[in-house]
């Protein structure tokens, strides 16, 4: 048979040169720079006279630095974009059927009508209907998810075909009548129909609402499975092939605070179970409750790759990046994680492909069923690794299908079978097979060990954002949240699992390092931490790290610093950044380093020595509308706890003394040639922090950093000076 090409690759043949050439330049940078502050310390009697402490302080963090920037570097060695051709495609009949698992824990962080909005988004997809089933987990257990499920399925009998009809394709009512639809201005039938529709999506919209005011308090830790497959009873559609709209399964999982959950990697593998006894499809689009399908031809685009002879086989998942629809001009906490998905992945894409992302993606079904599906398994190991229901068993070897009356009570009893808490004891899930669970970052673990399985990925980036969430607005939750993602990580590296060992031999070279980088980032925290502090003491107490400015060495750690704000600003700018996002990237990366990596690395040495159990806060998605409106304007909004404050302005403090300390000793005693450097360094951290300079001293709206954690940091910040300047007396 012919072998059509589905899509087309890109290879971005210029600017991997020019960072290939960066990666030499820079790489031979740094060796000079190493081996300066070695030589300088241990053979040279020259003026740079570091006591060892502070010397092994710095010449650690130097090192760390330049170990995570050698991995980063893999990133920019072979930058691909991809385009598709839709109208390549087979025809509908031969399209393969999908399943997509929507993922919810909690009505409160997560209100259902946002939620329902993903349902009914995945509902409308392009795709055929009979080959669609939308899987909803609602790990919180809650009536008013369950109720709502029921009004949306109510409501999508209106709204996906009138979106099949008219080919619309913002599939999300919320975002689809939030703006005016000029398309289809002309026609009065359509206009009439879309007034109707709209109608009814506002009551939709007071139902859930009234439920919401009266809706009871479950236990969202201890309830019993709950399975329905919605509108299975009134569908009365004796031809199930030609049902009009997809089918849609509300599961709640068995929970029980005697049994690890696992989280959301836990609800994903209950899903794959159910999904498997009933619909079975081979592949499966995975989605965040808060990320709704802004494109319905997503399905389409993903089969361009899917489908794709060239790729196919080895082919695990079509990643597609997690764009947002709140973001605003200036994003000042990068709330949009601009520099993964529009430099990291396309980096990736060029090599084995990108990492899982936790949503937005399609996988192959086999992919995680791990290599337990080999065709010699008898039925025992079978059950070993998958678990004791037959139905499931069955179900590995069967194709997709679709029954929607033949689907009688004994398979329905087994769907409930296998969403118990007990059903995963001594088998592979979550270790082998499906989600893994051994990080709480289950997307990145998991999707590494597809890698290391030999598995590929790959990223569709479209000009239209496929999908639209909704992204952290505050500093508190990102930075809440960015302390889970690094702990998870840093997990990782700690582990058996470490991508530099355990990746080395599985997977080529480069993509080895690309996962290290990301599970070794928390890291940063220490040389960032070092960097802020260490050589701001030795600046209040004569000690000078840096070479003299009139020295020839000094042109060596200087172009370091250059060529390292040069290549990221080389990578916003050619992927259409501006240079205020540049500087805003700069300070977010500072900013998270000293929190979210700080308390990340925290947790996960405290797991590693068994101190501290995992733990998932699922993200808040209600914004609170002053801080919302805070953060439109690009002003920061400081309503945080102290402990993730104290770190940033204890940091700013200190820096800010030890600035205008070694200025007034340089005034008085000279010596400005030897100190540049760490003057320097203050200068450029406080002005990379302005906004917390701002928020501590010129500001006094609600948003301002509180006194009181002023005050606490204040206080951290002497006895850090103290410490320091008793230490150096001790030691010179
Ligand atoms: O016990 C849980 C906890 C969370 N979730 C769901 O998991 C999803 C992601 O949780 P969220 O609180 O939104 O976390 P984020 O940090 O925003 O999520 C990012 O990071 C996660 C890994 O930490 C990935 O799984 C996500 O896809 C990715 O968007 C949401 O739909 C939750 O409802 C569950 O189903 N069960
Ligand atoms: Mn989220």
């Amino acid at each position: 048979m012919d072998c059509v090409p589905l899509h087309q690759t890109t290879l971005h043949k210029w600017t991997a040169y020019i960072n290939r050439l960066h990666t030499f330049i820079h790489s031979i940078a740094i060796t000079c720079m190493i081996f300066h502050r070695f030589s300088s310390f241990l053979f040279t009697k020259d003026s740079l006279q570091i006591p060892l402490i502070p010397w092994l302080l710095i010449s650690s963090s130097e090192l760390l630095l330049c170990f995570i920037w050698l991995m980063k570097s893999a990133y920019n060695w072979r930058p691909i974009s991809r385009s598709v051709f839709l109208e390549k495609l087979p025809p509908d009949e031969e399209l393969p059927s999908v399943d997509v698992f929507v993922c919810t824990a909690d009505p409160v962080r997560e209100p259902p009508l946002k939620v329902m909005n993903t349902v009914l988004s995945a509902m409308a997809l392009d795709y055929p209907p009979e080959k669609l089933s939308v899987y909803l987990s609602d790990d919180g257990g809650s009536s008013l998810t369950l109720n709502g499920t029921h009004e949306a399925w109510e409501f999508g009998k209106l709204w996906v075909p009138f979106c099949r009809k008219y080919g619309i394709k913002k599939s999300c009512p919320e975002a689809y009548f939030s703006v005016l639809d000029n398309n289809h201005d002309g026609s009065k039938g359509f206009r009439e129909e879309r007034e109707n529709v709209e109608r009814e999506y506002e009551k939709f919209k007071e139902k859930l609402r009234i439920a919401g005011e009266n809706g009871g308090v479950n236990s969202s830790q201890d309830h019993p499975t709950m399975i329905e497959i919605i509108g299975s009873k009134d569908s009365g559609n004796s031809d199930p092939g030609k049902s009009e709209i997809p089918r849609v399964v509300y599961v709640s999982r068995e929970k029980r605070p005697s049994h690890p959950h696992n989280f959301k990697a836990g609800a994903l593998n209950v899903l794959l179970r159910v999904s498997g006894i009933i619909s079975n499809s081979p592949y499966i689009l995975v989605l965040d409750c808060d990320m709704y399908c802004n494109d319905s031809t997503s399905a389409r685009q993903a089969m361009c790759f899917h489908l794709d002879q060239r790729i196919s086989s080895s082919l695990a998942f079509v990643q597609f990046p997690q764009k947002f629809c709140n973001i605003s001009k200036n994003d000042i906490y990068d709330a949009a994680l601009r520099y993964i998905f529009v430099v990291m992945w396309p980096g990736m894409d060029g090599l084995k492909g990108p990492i899982l992302s936790g949503t937005c993606f399609y996988i192959k079904r086999e992919s995680l069923y791990g290599s337990s599906t080999d065709k010699d398994m008898d039925l025992i190991e079978l059950k070993q690794s998958f678990g004791p229901s037959n139905e499931f068993i069955k179900s590995l070897k069967r194709s997709s299908y679709y029954n929607n009356d033949g689907f009688v009570t004994t398979l329905f009893q087994e769907t409930r079978f296998v969403g118990s808490s007990t059903y995963e004891k001594n088998t592979n899930w979550g270790n082998k097979i499906g989600f893994l669970y051994d990080s709480v970052v289950e997307d990145y673990f998991t999707g590494f060990i597809l890698h290391c399985r030999g598995w590929s990925s790959v990223f569709c980036n479209p000009q239209k954002p496929a999908f639209l969430g909704n992204a952290t607005t505050n500093l508190s939750d990102a930075l809440i949240q960015g302390t889970r993602w690094n702990s998870g990580l840093l997990e990782v590296f700690l582990s058996r699992f470490c991508p530099i060992i355990y990746g080395l031999g599985r997977m080529p070279l480069l993509d080895c390092m690309c996962y290290a980088y990301f599970s070794a980032q928390p890291l940063y925290f220490f040389p960032v931490w070092c960097l802020a502090i260490v050589p701001q003491l030795c600046l209040l107490n004569n000690i000078h790290i840096y070479p003299k400015v009139s020295s020839s060495w000094f042109i060596v750690y200087s172009f370091v610093f250059l060529s390292t704000l040069a290549i990221h600003l080389w990578d916003v700018l050619r992927t259409g950044g501006t240079i205020r996002i540049w500087w805003n990237e700069w300070r977010v990366w500072m900013i998270k380093s000293v929190t979210a990596y700080f308390y990340g690395s925290l947790d996960a040495i405290m797991k590693f020595f068994g101190v501290k159990e995992a733990s998932f806060v699922p993200t808040n998605k209600v914004a609170d509308g002053e801080q919302f409106k805070r953060y439109q304007m690009g002003i920061y909004d400081f309503q945080a706890s102290k402990m993730l404050l104290a770190p940033l302005v204890t940091l700013v403090i200190l820096n800010m003394v030890s600035f205008f300390g070694g200025i007034g000793k340089r005034i008085l005693a000279g010596g400005w040639e030897e100190m540049f450097g760490q003057i320097f360094l203050s200068f450029f951290i406080l002005i990379v922090n302005y906004p917390i300079i701002e928020g501590m001293i010129l500001r006094r709206d609600k948003g301002c950093i509180p006194t009181s954690a002023t005050l606490v940091s204040i206080a951290f910040s002497f006895v850090i000076l103290f410490l320091g300047s008793i230490a150096f007396i001790y030691m010179t």
